[in-house]
């Protein structure tokens, strides 16, 4: 059985066992595994960056937290991990400083975070004021579509320091310059940094200087290891972490009604050549799903004798629709260009492609299910596709560049995306598509962003690497997919 709670009690003695400790610890702990010296034990930074290093690599999964304060209180219930008893410490330990400052992204906060903020905590008394970046400050950073929101990393940073500190307050606020409260608040008497962040200290003093406020003490702490080949990283990063959550479930999927032996549905979303067909392809040919293309049954809306020609010939001019067939070209050229004709245009197709799509079951004999749920951005009443009774396949994939645009995953189990950032599409539409870079800039601006498709997608995939990235993502999605349904 595990329990939720552990305490890992280190002196001098059991410390030449800190990894065996801590692979008992991942065995034996479901959430959170606190550490606390005893009294006869030197809390060096080294010995910090040892346990948090250790940890990143023997209990990976565990939220370790190394407490500054007594443990007594945090928690009534912990399975005691080791042998070695918990002894309180005779005295108040005496704080170096008041208010101590530092700041970060602390996105999926992480061990190299934790080594950080335990300094901060070792050392002050009263404040830890913690600038949390936002806006442009995270805007270059990789995969940055899918850094959480700031109020929940200013939540983590807190709950965490709270937890580990012992009378002290911890302050958060977004910062959208390198800066923030260092230079605003006169009384902080030092600032935290690591050697990779040493160069923002001696700004943050330069300017308080410039401003006549007194000068912070600046505390280095050294970097915690990590390997990532991909992203070319030598420390523990949160891009990493980003990295490694792609082809994961990020969020709960939707209760869809589904009857026995049906088919579960998922939605691929994705920008333009942000890597959707291949994946769909991957999916069918690897995996056995079957997949249904709404993009190559929206094109078939716009051939000879279909309704909707007459529809878009009285909304976009009759020049639009040639020896019957709607020039896609010209088309293109208007809505790509203006994002409300391409929200006429989507208000026209939609509804058709649902129409194709139920016609196209009808004829397999299908069963079709409708469900009425509520449209996000156009308001449509979406029909899903089921698979033939006869077949024996369990998925559908819906292919759609505007599933996510159309509201449309509302109303399936969940949504996958995948993306690559804006100026890689740029650069694949250029060269697949044969566009100048301004063409490439316009149709991707007239579609919604990458980071509003991963905010309302379960799974998120990127494309930026070599195929058998991409791949062992959608491996990796497969995989924990058969697992949950
Ligand atoms: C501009 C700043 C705040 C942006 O933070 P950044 O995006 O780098 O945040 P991130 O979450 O990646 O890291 C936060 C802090 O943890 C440190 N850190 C990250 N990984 C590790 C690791 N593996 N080991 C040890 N420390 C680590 C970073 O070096 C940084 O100091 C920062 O880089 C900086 O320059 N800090 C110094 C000046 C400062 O503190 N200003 C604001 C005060 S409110
Ligand atoms: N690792 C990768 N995974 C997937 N596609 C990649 C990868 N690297 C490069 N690409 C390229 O990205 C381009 C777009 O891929 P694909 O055609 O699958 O995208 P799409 O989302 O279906 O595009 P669109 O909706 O614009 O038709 C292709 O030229 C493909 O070769």
């Amino acid at each position: 059985m595990t329990s939720k709670y552990g305490l890992l009690v280190l002196n001098s003695k059991n410390l030449q066992k800190l990894k065996q400790l801590l692979t008992t610890a991942a065995a034996s702990l479901s959430s959170r595994l606190y550490v606390r010296f005893n009294p006869d034990t030197d809390r060096t930074d080294d010995l910090v960056s040892k346990i948090y290093l250790n940890s990143a690599n023997f209990c990976p999964k565990i939220d370790v937290r190394l407490v500054v304060a007594e443990i007594a209180g945090k928690i009534d219930n912990y399975e005691l991990i080791g042998d070695e008893k918990y002894e309180k410490s005779s005295g108040k330990s005496e704080k170096k400083y008041k208010k101590v400052v530092l700041g970060g992204t602390f996105d999926r906060l992480h061990n190299g975070h934790k080594v950080l903020l335990n300094k901060a905590a070792e050392l002050a008394s009263d404040d830890i004021v913690v600038g949390v970046t936002d806006k442009e400050m995270i805007a270059k950073k990789s995969l940055f579509e899918m850094i959480e929101p700031v109020e929940i990393r200013m939540k983590n940073v807190v709950d965490f320091v709270e937890d580990i500190s012992g009378e002290a307050k911890c302050l958060t606020e977004p910062i959208i310059d390198p800066f923030g409260p260092s230079t605003r608040i006169q009384d902080l008497e030092a600032i935290v940094v690591s050697r990779e962040t040493l160069k923002g200290a001696d700004a943050v003093n330069k300017i308080r200087n410039e401003h006549g406020m007194s000068q912070l003490d600046v505390i280095i702490v050294e970097l915690v290891e990590g390997n990532d080949e991909i992203l070319n990283e030598t420390k523990i990063s949160s891009s990493s972490r980003r990295r490694a959550d792609l082809g994961r479930l990020l969020k709960p999927t939707r209760q869809v009604p589904r009857g026995n032996g049906k088919p579960y549905l998922i939605g691929l979303a994705g920008g333009i050549a942000s890597g959707k067909s291949h994946i769909a392809k991957y999916l069918k040919e690897k995996h056995g799903f079957d997949v249904i293309d709404c993009d190559k049954l929206a094109h078939t809306c716009y051939e000879k004798g279909s309704v909707l020609n007459q529809k878009i010939a009285e909304h976009f001019g009759k020049d639009i629709v040639i020896d019957g067939v709607v020039d896609r070209k010209k088309l293109g050229g208007i809505v790509f260009s203006d994002k409300s004709k391409l929200r006429e245009l989507s208000e026209l197709v939609w509804p058709e492609v649902r129409k194709k799509a139920t016609e196209i079951a009808e004829q397999s004999t299908a069963r079709v299910v409708v469900l009425g749920k509520a449209q996000k951005i156009l308001n449509f009443e979406v029909k899903i596709l089921k698979i033939p009774k006869k077949s024996k396949k369990q998925f559908t994939v819906i292919e759609a560049a505007a599933l996510i645009e159309a509201g449309w995953h509302e109303a399936l189990a969940e949504t996958w995306t995948v993306f690559v950032p804006a100026e890689e599409a740029v650069r694949r539409v250029v060269e697949r598509d044969n566009l100048t870079e301004s063409q490439a800039k316009d149709r991707m601006s007239s579609q919604i962003s990458n980071k509003q498709r991963i905010d309302a997608s379960n799974v998120v995939l990127c494309s930026l690497w070599k195929y058998e990235e991409t791949r062992a993502q959608v491996d990796r999605a497969v995989e924990e997919l058969l697992k949950r349904i």
